[in-house]
């Protein structure tokens, strides 16, 4: 047990039970953030927690965020270790690896394409998967889920590798699934959590489920690593790759002769990483957009009328008509503020001990920023809880609040490197769905209709509960435009 050289006590938390401490009260990770927001009435801003002897810091407001975050950033850059998800094959997966040299060069990788100069680069890809998302809305009305995922994935598997998704059975769409399925499943808490021995359990032990789980899905997600550029540097060599991330920084490496198997591994995990963190999140966000539509039918209308009066009925949107759309960044934002992605952000791990406020933050503690609290901070927010995108309108037509860009993307070192990437992804998704799309509540067979319940669960980033949903063409000329904007970009795939 390491020596506390300070005399200050830890941040208040609840009552613990001795050795095991907080663990019997631990909300799961789908509830968490509203327990902890309500905790903090009774123990502040700042509270901490001890699980099995590990302390858990919580803050649940934007000044100790931004202090201990942003400020003294430096002491916050490292993150918690996740002994499942490393023992399957993410070890060296940006978004969680300890901060160092390595991640410092992983990161560089990964960060200068999705810069905000380089956005515009990847619209053309996604006005063109915007046109396959509303027709395959078109197709079937009543599916959600389906379309979104594979407009996100889409976009994002076109920048990394090269590859157009032309159908729904791609092999690159189905490792999207399998990396969505994996961050949930080993995101369950496991033995390992408590000592990496247990790795060695044999896997008809009970509660050795992780053993099993580890056999079955480290050759999966490391075939999935390493696969596609491989792939791509026999292409290269055919003369058959497409422009991409990866044929970008593989012809880089043979041109500067430093294409070793380690570079080409680094270049494979910062691939995979750009596939995985980049269709999920965006993915979310899309689908609480579309529940937010469904339960705020006024508001759905009041983006349509925008839509209609500033791009017209006989174009879809582009991102040239983005300033002149005010309340469709607002409905935007909205959803953002409303139910984040990630309203745990990702947990920091302290890099050395510290002290905020006279509370004693010892190094090696779990250090987590409750978005959730942040977003429902009344003193920021009025009436935080409602969806009311109208919150960002300037003064007096709406109460100029602002949404820092934080909440959704983190802070400091640890930034979200897609963010650009991100909002273009959301934004031409939400102005074309609205443009041509009615998001409504379905009917019963009886002609009564059907009141969907939008519920939650959460891994490391929160998405809603499949819910009753009918997506249908506003108008005929609409259903029109969809089908005339889907064959033109058919006919480009065929030349
Ligand atoms: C709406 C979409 C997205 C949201 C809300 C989101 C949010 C976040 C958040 C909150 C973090 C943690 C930041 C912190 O610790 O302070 C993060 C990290 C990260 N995001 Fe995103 N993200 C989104 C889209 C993307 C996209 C499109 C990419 C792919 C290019 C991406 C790649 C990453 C990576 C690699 C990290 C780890 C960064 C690090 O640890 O250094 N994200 N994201």
């Amino acid at each position: 047990v390491r020596r506390r050289r300070t005399p200050l006590p830890y941040p208040p938390g609840p009552p613990a039970d001795p050795l095991i401490g907080h663990l019997r009260i631990m909300p799961d990770t789908s509830t968490a953030p509203e327990v902890w927001h309500s905790w903090s009435r009774t123990y502040g801003d700042v509270m901490s927690l001890s699980l099995l002897g590990k302390r858990v810091v919580i803050l649940n407001s934007e000044e100790a965020v931004t202090e201990l975050f942003e400020k003294r950033g430096s002491k916050y850059a490292d993150r918690p270790s996740y002994p499942l998800y490393e023992r399957v094959g993410w070890k060296d997966a940006l978004i969680l690896l300890p901060y160092g040299t390595y991640y410092r060069k992983l990161r560089k990788m990964l960060q200068l394409p999705f810069e905000k100069d380089k956005a515009p680069n990847y619209r053309h890809i996604q006005e063109q998967e915007a046109c396959v998302l509303l027709h395959n809305f078109l197709r079937d009305p009543s599916s959600v889920e389906g379309p979104i995922h594979r407009y996100t994935a889409a976009i994002i598997i076109e920048i990394a590798f090269g590859h157009r998704v032309l159908s729904d059975d791609d092999e690159h769409l189905k490792a999207a699934d399998m990396f969505v399925e994996v961050q949930h499943g080993a995101g369950r808490p496991s033995l390992l959590d408590v000592s990496p021995i247990f790795e060695k359990l044999p896997s008809w032990f009970p509660g050795a489920w992780h053993v099993r789980y580890i056999k079955e899905k480290r050759p999966m997600i490391l075939h999935a690593i390493q696969h596609p550029v491989s792939v791509i540097r026999q292409q290269l060599v055919d003369g058959t790759a497409n422009p991409s991330f990866v044929s970008q920084q593989l012809n880089d490496l043979i041109r500067e002769g430093g294409l070793t198997p380690e570079n080409q591994y680094d270049l494979s995990i910062v691939a995979h990483m750009i596939f995985g963190g980049g269709s999920e999140t965006t993915w979310n966000t899309l689908t609480t957009f579309i529940a937010c539509m469904l339960m705020n039918a006024e508001i759905q209308r009041k983006g349509q009328e925008e839509l209609d009066r500033v791009v017209g009925r006989g174009r879809l949107p582009d991102f040239t008509d983005r300033d002149s759309l005010p309340y469709i960044e607002c409905i935007m934002k909205e959803t953002m503020r409303w139910h984040p992605v990630a309203p745990l952000a990702m947990p920091r791990r302290a890099i050395e001990d510290d002290e905020y406020h006279g509370m004693y933050i010892p190094k090696g503690a779990m250090v987590i920023a409750n978005i959730r609290s942040l977003t429902w901070d009344e003193r920021r927010f009025h009436d935080a809880r409602s969806f009311k995108p109208e919150r960002f309108l300037p003064k007096p037509e709406g109460a100029g609040e602002v949404l820092p860009p934080s909440f959704a993307f983190g802070w400091s070192r640890r930034i979200c490197p897609g963010r650009y990437l991100a909002d273009d992804v959301v934004w031409i998704a939400v102005a074309r769905i609205l443009a041509t799309l009615d998001i409504r509540k379905p009917k019963a067979a009886d002609g009564s209709i059907i009141e969907p319940r939008i519920e939650f669960e959460a891994a490391l980033t929160s998405h809603p509960k499949p819910f009753p949903c009918e997506i249908r063409p506003r108008s005929d000329k609409a259903a029109e435009l969809i089908k005339q904007a889907y064959d033109m970009h058919m006919a480009s795939v065929e030349t």
